[in-house]
């Protein structure tokens, strides 16, 4: 079956896992605190507050001891759908005030370019919000690269290593799974994606291989036409 769309993966594929882990990361967890107390009440943020105290287990916690919990989450990297929306809230200061600019391999740049203009249909796939996604292509330091994409989809269609996240967003895009390539740094992901029936690619920028997946360390060498 030919390949239609690719869904890609952010953190450690389309961008440097060093950015999320040494700028993105560190940003959330020093503005975080002051962002929770001043919009505790507001609805979007009330909302998610509230996702804490029940994934945490701590339905009694005061917005001190949430603000505790986001921290401890945001330190051990847990892929959690309140605190990650929270993280796309607090960015969007950031890129609004200039302080941060995404980073986005220009292999990348390139290939999706290129793929877009050849007529596939881009989507993404990160355990960041979908907020936090359009932020990172839409103020990259390549500039804004939201016209390239078709869709966005975050942990609220599903954890990124369970085969039912991508039917989800196979059934979502209207694109048989077959005929979507997804793009990856962690094997796991790739085998969920496979196992949905996905065509996959691993990125492994520093080199290696993501076992039982064609490996590439660069987009300029992935072919979707060859998948
Ligand atoms: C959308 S940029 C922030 C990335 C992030 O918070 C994250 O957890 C990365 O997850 P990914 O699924 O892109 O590896
Ligand atoms: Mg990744």
């Amino acid at each position: 079956m030919p390949i239609k769309a690719i869904l890609t993966d952010i953190e450690g594929t389309t961008s440097a896992v060093s950015f999320v882990f040494d700028v993105l990361f560190p940003y959330a967890a020093k503005h975080l605190p002051a962002f929770v107390r001043l919009h505790a009440e507001r609805a979007d943020v009330a909302e998610q507050l509230a996702a804490v105290r029940r994934d945490g287990n701590e339905p009694n916690a005061d917005v001190e001891r949430v603000i505790e919990i986001l921290l401890g989450w945001i330190a051990e990297d847990r892929k959690a759908t309140p605190l990650k929306a929270l993280q796309g809230m607090v960015w969007e200061q950031g890129y609004q005030a200039g302080q941060l600019k995404g980073h986005v391999y220009p292999d990348a740049v390139d290939a999706l370019k290129r793929w877009h203009r050849d007529g596939f249909q881009l989507f993404v796939y990160s355990s960041g919000s979908i907020q936090a996604q359009r932020l990172i292509f839409g103020c990259s330091e390549a500039g804004d690269l939201t016209p390239l994409f078709s869709g966005y989809f975050d942990t609220t269609s599903g954890p990124k290593r369970e085969a039912q996240s991508y039917a989800n967003i196979s059934q979502a895009i209207s694109i048989e799974a077959g005929q979507i390539l997804f793009l990856s740094d962690i094997v796991e992901e790739l085998d969920a994606a496979r196992t949905a029936g996905m065509a996959t690619c691993g990125l492994a920028r520093e080199g290696g291989e993501l076992a039982g997946h064609v490996t590439v360390d660069s987009f300029a060498r992935i072919d979707p036409s060859a998948f």
